[in-house]
């Protein structure tokens, strides 16, 4: 979609392997609700994705059809079919309905051992199955922001050129998550996310291969953290403090808030 008719506020949500799957249902059901009458979605100020675990993706799927709200995948395999034993392709998850695919998240990259390399086939196959990547960056540990900023825009930069290489290029959703800030009490604070993100916006307008793309802010973020960062967000990625419904509601008021204060 062109950035000009594109929602003001991005809002993922991760559902990781946090819920059952007739919780996860019962989830996505409030989420549909939440959708067909919160303002902010019916507007089209806000864009709401959601990643839930595999098996859920096709019901999560029908029971949001009808709304504006997406799904995808926490994860896809580098490949597009063949021998891959407990892999999914990206072909098959287009084939089902998603339009986006989490990739590089720090827990796959601390769990599972997967570095820039897996991530950057992972971020083309999805690019080349017609899935928007949900590309994980962020810095081990607390660092200054600067330093932050220079090691967020370096991974991604690195990413990016190997994920080059397989395919082109096209809008991705860069997600800051200061892998400190993951499962934390609080997220980074406001002026840490906003040089990080502010530098990695800065450098994706360098790159007219990625037009189009957004910049959202993922770790321990919740109600109250979007009125605080304003502009220099794209959006949230949004973890535990999704679980409850009424939160996801209290953060579309916010996007309604923030867009409103953009405009005025
Ligand atoms: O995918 C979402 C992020 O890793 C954030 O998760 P969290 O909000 O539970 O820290």
């Amino acid at each position: 979609m062109p950035a000009q008719n594109r929602p003001r506020v991005t809002v993922g949500v991760s559902l990781k392997m946090y819920f059952g799957h007739h919780e996860t249902l019962n989830w996505a059901r409030s989420i549909a609700d939440l959708a067909a009458r919160h303002p902010a979605v019916t507007g089209g100020t806000a864009e709401l994705f959601v990643l839930p675990a595999f098996p859920a993706l096709v019901p999560v799927t029908g029971i949001l059809a009808g709304t504006e709200v997406r799904t995808g995948a926490q994860d896809l395999a580098t490949e597009d079919s063949g021998p891959y034993t407990g892999e999914v392709s990206g072909a098959h998850l287009h084939e089902i309905g998603a339009r986006y695919a989490e990739v590089g998240h720090a827990e796959r990259r601390r769990l599972f051992g997967e570095g820039d390399t897996v991530v950057a086939a992972k971020t083309a196959a999805a690019l080349r199955n017609g899935l928007t990547p949900v590309l994980c960056v962020g810095e081990l540990d607390r660092v200054a922001p600067a330093e932050a900023a220079a090691r967020t825009v370096a991974e991604a930069e690195r990413v990016l050129a190997t994920a080059a290489h397989e395919g082109p290029l096209g809008p991705v959703v860069l997600a800051y998550e200061p892998q400190w800030a993951i499962g934390a009490p609080r997220p980074a604070s406001p002026a840490h996310i906003r040089a990080v993100c502010e530098a990695l916006t800065g450098w994706l307008a360098t790159r007219p291969a990625l037009s189009g793309s957004r910049v959202i802010y993922g770790g321990s973020a919740g109600p109250g953290l979007l009125t605080e960062l304003g502009a220099s967000v794209d959006g949230l990625f949004l973890g535990r403090f999704a679980h409850d419904p009424a939160a996801v509601e209290r953060v579309l008021d916010e996007a309604r808030e923030e867009a409103a204060a953009c405009t005025a």
